[in-house]
């Protein structure tokens, strides 16, 4: 499950030492934006030794790596890939990209010795472009297990302003979700910037989860829980999709396909809702069974 996935500039030795007990699903450790030029080289080696050393209790580990258009990239793609992280995140990905990482990731897994295809990739699409080219983005890899939306440079290319309300990214999140859904990946949300606005983020998480997005991106810790919550199925959810999947056994016993529950048609989509529902509340212990 990838419901939040925090953010830790690459630089900064406590606040990577604190990302175990945060709460986050994932930790991003960050290369690119939130490190300045002149501490690319010492960020990558305290990730990669952080990476090597520390205990992430179980939250999946991924490395925001520097894009291919620099040395930075192929430097931190050769360094990082060597200390096996779950994932890499490519900043402003374009489907060359992703293809030329995945051969460069190939390469290293076969001369370390791991897996083949065990490095996951998550593009991060966040100019007009990609938006266009999500769907060839995502199908470009094996490796690609979620896309990641990046808002602030989305509209910064598309020259619009950010807004709490982002009506500007609804379209590159519509996008994004249908490609995802298509190609059976996640599809996590841009991180809320405003990071006292506790109302604003759960709106935007709400927002997001409305139209299919399956988490979201933190930029602080104290973020974390509302984005666990809200991308978590509810106890109302639940509680419905058990009286659903049980209506359901019942209608099937008297051979009817579709019916009525609290004045509702429920039929094979609604039962699969359902079922994805529990499926859902299963994975992160919710429930049991
Ligand atoms: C557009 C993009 O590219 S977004 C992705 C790149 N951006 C980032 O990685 C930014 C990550 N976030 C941060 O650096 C910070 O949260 C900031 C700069 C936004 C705000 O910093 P602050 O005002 O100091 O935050 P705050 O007062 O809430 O910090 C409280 C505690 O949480 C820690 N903390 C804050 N952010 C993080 C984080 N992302 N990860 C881990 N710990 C954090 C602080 O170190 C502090 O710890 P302490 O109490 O032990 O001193
Ligand atoms: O991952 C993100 O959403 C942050 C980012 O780079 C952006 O918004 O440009
Ligand atoms: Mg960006």
């Amino acid at each position: 499950m990838r419901r939040s996935m925090l953010y830790i500039p690459g630089n900064n030795p406590s606040m990577i030492q604190n990302a175990p007990v945060l709460g986050a699903d994932s930790i991003i450790l960050d290369l690119e934006d939130s490190v300045s030029v002149d501490e690319k080289d010492s960020a990558r080696f305290l990730v990669r030794n952080a990476l090597l050393e520390l205990d992430f209790n179980g939250c999946e580990k991924v490395v925001r790596i520097n894009s291919l258009n620099t040395e930075l990239g192929y430097e931190d793609i050769d360094v990082i890939a060597r200390v096996k992280p779950d994932a890499l995140l490519v900043p402003k990905a374009t489907k060359d990209a992703i293809e030329e990482i995945d051969e460069l990731i190939s390469t290293i897994e076969r001369e370390e010795g791991f897996k083949l295809g065990s490095i996951k990739l998550i593009p991060l699409i966040e100019t007009a472009f990609g938006v266009e080219d999500v769907f060839n983005i995502v199908k470009s890899s094996k490796r690609v297990a979620a896309v990641l939306l990046g808002a602030e440079d989305l509209t910064a290319d598309m020259e619009v302003k950010r807004t709490k309300e982002g009506e500007e990214i609804f379209y590159a999140r519509s996008r994004i979700v249908s490609a995802c859904k298509a190609l059976k990946v996640d599809a996590i949300d841009t991180p809320f910037t405003d990071i006292n606005d506790f109302e604003g983020l759960k709106r935007d998480c709400q927002r997001a989860k409305l139209i299919g997005m399956t988490g979201k991106a933190a930029v602080n810790p104290r973020q974390i829980d509302i984005i666990n919550e809200v991308f978590s199925p509810s106890m109302e959810d639940i509680e419905w999709a058990k009286r659903v999947i049980a209506a359901y056994d019942e209608a099937q016993r008297e051979g009817k396909g579709v019916f009525s529950l609290d004045g509702k048609m429920v039929d094979a989509p609604v039962l699969a809702r359902a079922k994805n529902v529990l499926e859902k509340a299963e994975a992160i212990g919710l429930i049991k069974g």
